[in-house]
């Protein structure tokens, strides 16, 4: 291998491919004439070693544990900045100057109301509809109603959807929330910050109007933030995968929701607090469960534990479980699930099995001991995760539509089935 580039030998030739450098000194190799050249294609389970794409929004380095959005380090924007101010970042690539924030926000305060026939959605729904299925679904029929803003290439039209969606999700989920506790609506109201409409929205009922609480008003800020990107993950990849065939903004985001529902991704932290509401119901016994994991018994897992890309520590998991402490201790609450999970982090961190694997606590793993805390229940985490992922599945959605020369994703096989036979017809079968 030579410093730029990488040969393959295969049969009695080689084969030159480019070496690709990132700006922090990634690199990949650049395989784009591989099927060309030899025929072949790469097997690659999982992805676990492909780029799909270049992009300038999100830096990781998962050995040390490093995460910065367009540049600036995570802990710097959650010790100091916004959710609307991160959701400028991604989507534009700088800070907003005070004019530019205010106008932004003044932008998504005008669009947070939904549809009266929107609304009707949520009666058609079954009480007990998990509120994830209700947000994609909702999101997927926005792109009904707003015709207007399908057009991807279109940037007037661009832009417009990415305002309707950042100001009508939090409406959205609030929506879905009511549906299941079988409560009325409650309307956004314009003079109230992001978080704060949501949680008023969310939490309001007619009798009694939901008393903001500065401790969780910047606390939920702070972990929207921290959710707000996370480079090419199952959802992102998803949302970019459907906008990749020139699918609306609209239609790639309902996809990405879907995406993160499932319990190795976003809904892992919907699946943390079960796991530890299960392991105080059987006695709190830490030590049989983490027995059980290291036996593969049924399948089970530590959830919350683990990721594709860090390998030492997230530093998200790091900033949220201070926050889990900080929080509760300033709600003057106590938890014992809070005590079972910092006993499993403790337990796994000394075990072999967990540290010969390089699992660490994930960005999951606390998240939901805040969001009870908060008073929301374990079916609402997740729609909380595709709060704060918004911005980041729009930005990678931008720079992907924006790519000049941008191709559909769509990955090769490697067939392994019947080599071929002949039809029978049915009575003949
Ligand atoms: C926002 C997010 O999406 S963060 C991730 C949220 N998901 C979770 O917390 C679910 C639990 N974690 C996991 O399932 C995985 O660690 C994932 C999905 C996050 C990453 O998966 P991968 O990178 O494919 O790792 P993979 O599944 O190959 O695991 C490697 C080894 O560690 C084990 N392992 C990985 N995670 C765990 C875990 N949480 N508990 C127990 N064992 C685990 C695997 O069984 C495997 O062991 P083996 O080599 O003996 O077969
Ligand atoms: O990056 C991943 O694979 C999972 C993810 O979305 C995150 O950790 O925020």
């Amino acid at each position: 291998m030579s410093d730029n580039s990488v040969v393959l030998r295969y049969g009695d030739s080689e084969y030159s491919y480019p070496v690709v450098d990132s700006t922090v000194g990634d690199k990949g190799f650049d395989i784009g004439k591989l099927r060309a050249d030899t025929g072949l294609v790469t097997l690659d389970s999982g992805y676990g070693n492909t780029a799909a794409y270049k992009s300038a929004i999100t830096f990781l380095d998962g050995e040390e544990g490093i995460l910065r959005y367009r540049g600036y380090p995570i802990e710097q924007i959650a010790e100091r900045g916004s959710f609307l101010e991160t959701a400028y970042l991604l989507i534009n690539g700088e800070l907003p100057t005070v004019d530019e924030l205010s106008e932004f926000q003044g932008q998504i305060t005008q669009h947070t109301l939904l549809h009266e026939d929107v609304k009707r959605f949520y009666d058609g729904f079954p009480r007990d509809a998990h509120p994830m299925a209700m947000l994609s679904s909702v999101v997927s029929a926005l792109s009904t109603f707003y015709q207007d803003s399908h057009n991807p290439f279109d940037p007037k039209q661009r832009d417009l959807s990415t305002i309707r969606l950042i100001a009508k999700l939090p409406t959205i989920a609030a929506y879905a929330y009511k549906k299941s506790v079988g409560q009325p609506v409650v309307y956004p109201r314009n003079d109230l910050g992001y978080v704060e409409n949501f949680l008023r929205m969310t939490f309001s009922v007619p009798a009694e109007e939901y008393q903001l609480d500065p401790v969780v008003v910047s606390a939920l800020d702070k972990l929207l933030i921290l959710h707000a990107d996370h480079e090419q993950n199952c959802s992102t990849s998803t949302v970019r995968l459907v906008g990749s065939s020139q699918a609306n903004l609209f239609a790639s985001i309902s996809a990405g929701i879907s995406a993160l529902w499932g319990p190795l991704h976003g809904g892992a932290n919907q699946s943390v607090l079960e796991m530890l509401q299960r392991i105080q119901a059987e006695g709190g016994d830490v030590d049989s469960f983490i027995r059980r994991v290291k036996n593969k018994e049924d399948g089970v897992k530590l959830m919350g534990f683990g990721h594709r890309v860090y390998k030492n520590f997230d530093p998200r998991a790091k900033i949220i479980k201070a926050a889990a402490h900080d929080v509760l201790s300033a709600l003057g609450k106590s938890d014992e699930l809070l005590d079972i999970a910092l006993k499993l982090e403790e337990h796994a961190l000394s075990d072999d099995y967990f540290v010969s694997r390089k699992l660490y606590p994930n960005v999951d793993f606390y998240t939901g001991l805040i969001y009870r805390a908060m008073g929301f229940p374990t079916s609402m985490f997740t729609v909380l995760f595709a709060l704060g992922r918004l911005p980041g599945w729009i930005a990678q959605w931008h720079e992907m539509i924006k790519e000049p020369g941008g191709r559909i994703g769509r990955p090769r096989q490697i067939y392994t089935g019947v080599v071929t036979r002949d039809y029978v017809p049915v009575e003949a079968r």
